[in-house]
């Protein structure tokens, strides 16, 4: 059988903690089983979702520890990788591990899941980690974690070939884990309020506040798993048709 070759990307950038972390745990879990390959962003490009770069050429450069960083987007990362410069098309493309919550809503904002699916709109499975906490605390948990993920998708013990996974980990250490939990996404309250402040030349500028609470976070969403100590992991789509309304629609035309 053939060695699955694995693409790693993330948001965070090709020397963040989280991208080493899962490439460590995937090379310690599989060793010369599966080939890795990292294309990453040259910097935090958080918050991007699924931005590609249209107006400028991209360049590719390898760091010291053979890791290939890109001066785009996480999108524009595994795009390239895919559609080009990797002479073998990877069996998987996993993304992360992110400095944070993916959850609800996020997901559509992020860079993190946004790698993945430019790699399933590849045609490729894909999987999004992210660490639910910023900070990285107990970041060799979560790495544990994605690498046992990543090894039941290559055995096919999750029962699914071509899936975009969202995946969240609570920032707990792996003993404290309780379990998996295959969840919905939640919703969170709409986001705080830009936070204008003057700039040096006494002009109004403005940051983006903090993302909404958890607003639709009951139990079988993926904010309510974490809350319970729990893996969460959805299945995601790219599909953005609204069916019901498509229903409304075509009835009024
Ligand atoms: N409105 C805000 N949303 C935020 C902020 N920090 C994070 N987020 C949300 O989380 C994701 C992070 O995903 P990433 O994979 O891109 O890092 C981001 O996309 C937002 O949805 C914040 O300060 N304000």
């Amino acid at each position: 059988m053939a060695v699955p070759h694995i693409l790693i990307s993330n948001d965070d950038g090709y020397s963040a903690p989280g991208i080493l972390a899962l490439h460590g745990a995937l090379l310690e879990r599989f060793g010369n089983t599966v080939h890795l390959e990292v294309m990453a962003p040259e910097q935090d490009r958080s918050g991007v979702s699924n931005a590609l770069t249209l107006d400028r050429p991209l360049t590719v450069r390898t760091a010291a520890n053979g890791f290939r960083y890109v001066n785009g987007t996480p999108t524009d990362c595994v795009h390239v990788a895919v559609t080009g410069l990797l002479k073998t098309r990877p069996d998987l493309v996993v993304s992360g591990i992110n400095n944070g919550a993916n959850m609800g809503d996020d997901t559509i904002y992020s860079g993190t899941v946004a790698a993945a699916m430019e790699g399933f709109q590849c045609g490729l499975p894909a999987i999004a980690f992210s660490l639910a906490g910023k900070g990285y605390a107990h970041l060799d948990s979560a790495a544990r974690v994605a690498a046992e993920i990543v090894e039941r998708f290559l055995n096919n013990s999750l029962g699914l070939e071509h899936a975009l996974l969202n995946v969240n980990i609570p920032p707990i250490p792996y003993d404290d884990l309780q379990g998996y939990e295959c969840t919905r996404l939640g919703k969170r309250h709409h986001a705080e309020p830009v936070i204008p402040v003057q700039n040096p030349k006494g002009d109004t500028v403005y940051w983006i506040g903090p993302p909404g609470g958890a607003k639709d976070a009951g139990p079988g969403t993926d904010f309510y798993a974490i809350t319970q100590g729990k893996v969460s992991v959805s299945c995601l789509k790219a599909d953005l048709t609204h069916v019901e309304q498509m229903k409304v629609l075509a009835a009024w035309l």
